[in-house]
């Protein structure tokens, strides 16, 4: 199988955290969110090549957080998408083929399973769209009135919270993206734009503790997930949830 290509969208600021830092700077047992993250993707794809999109100013980032020996920094873009677009213009400066495998994973999912990746992976190379790794939604699902109450209780059959590692070919993507950019989409996964061009990504169902850090309780949530994790006390459950 083919080296993939990474992208490593990590130029957000964290507003939802509001920590004195971008989140991907705090750290969990010692170790920044970017370093355990990387350390992962490293674990799964040491041949990869990487792109990490940092915010221009970024004054926290220290190069010896990367595992990997082929990468190179981009420039972040005004939000998550533009990120990604600035990241796939550099894979193809680079003279990578249309049909170069591209993966893109939040810096905010340290907690994601080697051999998730290792599936997403297997999955996407073999198929012509590509896809994302997903985890069926758990709760019953509320829609508001818009006034804090319940409007209805809606059909969760079928719903699932898409994760990250999404996988696509170059080609697809880049279309993908330029197509949302010019319907002044902002999408916020790469599946969402690659849906809109009318093709369907493959659903891989993934371990839920790939959470991604958002609000302040998912550190100290993150933090024990990779402790139970170090510590092999977590069944994997791909099988339940397959
Ligand atoms: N302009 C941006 C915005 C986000 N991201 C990245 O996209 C991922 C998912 O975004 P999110 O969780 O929303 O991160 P933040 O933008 O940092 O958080 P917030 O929305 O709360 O500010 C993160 O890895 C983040 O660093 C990025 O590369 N460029
Ligand atoms: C890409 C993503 O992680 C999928 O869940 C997510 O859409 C990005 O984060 P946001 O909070 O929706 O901006």
């Amino acid at each position: 199988m083919p080296t993939p290509w990474l992208v490593v969208p990590a130029a957000g600021c964290g507003r939802r955290m509001g920590a004195d830092r971008p989140k991907q700077y705090l750290t969990l047992g010692g170790r920044t969110v970017l370093a355990h993250t990387l350390s992962r993707l490293h674990a799964a794809f040491p041949e990869a090549r990487l792109c990490l999109c940092l915010d221009a100013e970024d004054d926290h980032f220290d190069p010896a957080w990367v595992p990997f020996s082929d990468w190179r920094r981009v420039d972040g873009g005004a939000e998550r998408v533009d990120s990604v677009v600035n990241a796939l213009e550099a894979i193809v400066a680079e003279g990578a083929d249309e049909q170069a495998l591209v993966l893109v994973h939040d810096v905010a999912r340290p907690c994601v399973d080697v051999s998730d990746l290792a599936r997403l992976f297997a999955v996407v190379s073999d198929d012509p769209v590509g896809g994302l790794l997903a985890a069926p939604v758990a709760d019953t699902m509320k829609r508001d009135d818009g006034a804090g109450q319940v409007a209805s209780t809606e059909d969760r059959a079928g719903l699932w919270h898409a994760l990250t590692p999404q996988g696509f070919r170059l080609g697809v993507l880049r279309r993908a993206l330029a197509r949302a950019h010019a319907d002044g989409v902002v999408v916020t996964d790469e599946a969402s734009a690659v849906e809109a061009l009318g093709l369907s990504p493959r659903l891989v169902p993934g371990r839920r503790d790939n959470l991604k850090i958002t609000h302040p309780e998912d550190l100290a949530l993150a933090g024990q997930i990779l402790a139970a994790q170090a510590s092999g006390v977590v069944p994997t459950g791909h099988e339940e949830c397959r």
